[in-house]
C-alpha cells in the first residue's frame, strides 16, 4: 500500500458488520479523511465475519476462548487482506497475536452504561423478581450484587436485536453502553445514564481501538494523526489492571480510569458470578504511573479476595 490511500488504492478497513461496528469503522474512514483531506472513496469499509457474530444462540462464556469477536479480523489483518481493524476496546483481548499493534485510539466517548426500559426508570425502581436481559458476566453480576431479587436472562444480539426482544417482552430492562448508543445516535432509547459509581464499566468501555501490522510503517504514519493520548493514558491503565488479573470480557471485572489534570485515577472492581460479593480498589497517580497503578489495583484486589473467589476461572 502507498503510504497515502487512494480512490485507485484505498485504505481498506476491516470490521464486524453490526451497525455499531460499521458506525465505529466509518468514524475511523472520516477521521483519516479529515486529517489527510481525503475523499471517502479512498477508503473501503470490508465486513468481517466473525465465530462471535456467527454464533447467536449460546451464551458467549459457553462458546468459549479469548477473542470470538475478533480473531477472523486479526486473520484477515495478518494475511494483508485489509490494512486496519477497527474495534471496540471491551471486546479486546489484553494481548494482541504477533505481528499486530493495537496502539492507536479515537477519542473515548462515554464509557457507561445506559438503563434502557420502558416502564422503569432505573434499577431501583424495578419491582421485586423482575427480569433482567444481558448477555454480559459483569452487568449480570453487577445487577446481582445490588438487587439479588431481580433475576437475569441472557441477552445475546447486537442492538436492534436486544431492543426486539424488550419489546418481545422478553425481560423488562437491559443495560447497553451510551457509547454505542451515542454512535448509533440512539441515545434516546436509554432512560437513565447510570453513573460509574453505581455501575463501574467494562475495561475499555466507550473505546475504538486501530489494530495494524506491526510492520507496516506507512499505516503507522496514517494513525499517528487520528491517534488520541489521552484516551491512550486511561486504556493504558485499565487494560494493565485487566491483564495482572488474567481477565477477559467473559469475567466479571469492570474497571474505569479519569484524567484529571496531570493525574490519572483508576477503579477497579470484581464480583463473583452471582453477585453474592463485590470488591473494588482505587488510586490516583500521576499520569505515567497508571499501568503500575493498575497493576497495583489487581493484586490489591488477588489478595484481598475471599477463598474460592476465583474458582469460576478455568
Ligand atoms: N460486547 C458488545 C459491545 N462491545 C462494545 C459495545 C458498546 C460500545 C463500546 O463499549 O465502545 C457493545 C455493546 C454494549 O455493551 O452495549
Amino acid at each position: 500500500m502507498p503510504s497515502t490511500p487512494s480512490p485507485d488504492s484505498p485504505l481498506r478497513i476491516g470490521t464486524r458488520g453490526s451497525p455499531l461496528a460499521l458506525a465505529q469503522a466509518e468514524e475511523t474512514a472520516r477521521r483519516l479523511g479529515e486529517a489527510f483531506s481525503l475523499p471517502a472513496e479512498a477508503f473501503e469499509i470490508v465486513v468481517i465475519r466473525t465465530t462471535g457474530d456467527r454464533i447467536i444462540d449460546r451464551p458467549l462464556k459457553d462458546i468459549g476462548g479469548k477473542g470470538l469477536f475478533t480473531r477472523e479480523i486479526e486473520e484477515a489483518l495478518l494475511g494483508g487482506e485489509i490494512d486496519i481493524a477497527v474495534h471496540s476496546m471491551k471486546d479486546m483481548p489484553t494481548l494482541q497475536p504477533e505481528g499486530l499493534v493495537l496502539d492507536t485510539y479515537l477519542p473515548r466517548e462515554d464509557p457507561c452504561d445506559g438503563f434502557v426500559s420502558d416502564q422503569y426508570a432505573g434499577l431501583a425502581e424495578m419491582p421485586q423478581g423482575s427480569v433482567v436481559g444481558t448477555s454480559s458476566l459483569r452487568r449480570k453480576a453487577q445487577v446481582l450484587n445490588r438487587r439479588p431479587d431481580l433475576t437475569v436472562v441472557e441477552f445475546r444480539g447486537n442492538v436492534q436485536t436486544r431492543l426486539r426482544k424488550l419489546a418481545d417482552g422478553v425481560a423488562t430492562c437491559t443495560f447497553l453502553a451510551m457509547a454505542g448508543l451515542n454512535r448509533l445516535e440512539m441515545s434516546h432509547i436509554a432512560r437513565a445514564r447510570v453513573r460509574a459509581e453505581e455501575m463501574l464499566p467494562a475495561v475499555g468501555q466507550g473505546a475504538i481501538g486501530i489494530e495494524r501490522r506491526i510492520n507496516d510503517g506507512a499505516t503507522a504514519e496514517l494513525l499517528a494523526a487520528i491517534h488520541d493520548t489521552p484516551t491512550s493514558h486511561a486504556l493504558s491503565a485499565e487494560r494493565a489492571f485487566l491483564a495482572e488479573l488474567d481477565g477477559s470480557c467473559e469475567t466479571p471485572i469492570a474497571g474505569l480510569a479519569l484524567l484529571d489534570g496531570d493525574e490519572l485515577w483508576l477503579r477497579g472492581e470484581v464480583l463473583r458470578p452471582d453477585g453474592s460479593e463485590r470488591l473494588d480498589a482505587e488510586g490516583r497517580v500521576p499520569i505515567a504511573d497508571g499501568p503500575e497503578l493498575g497493576r497495583r489495583l489487581a493484586r490489591e484486589l488477588l489478595s484481598a479476595t475471599s477463598p474460592g473467589f476465583f474458582d469460576w476461572r478455568d
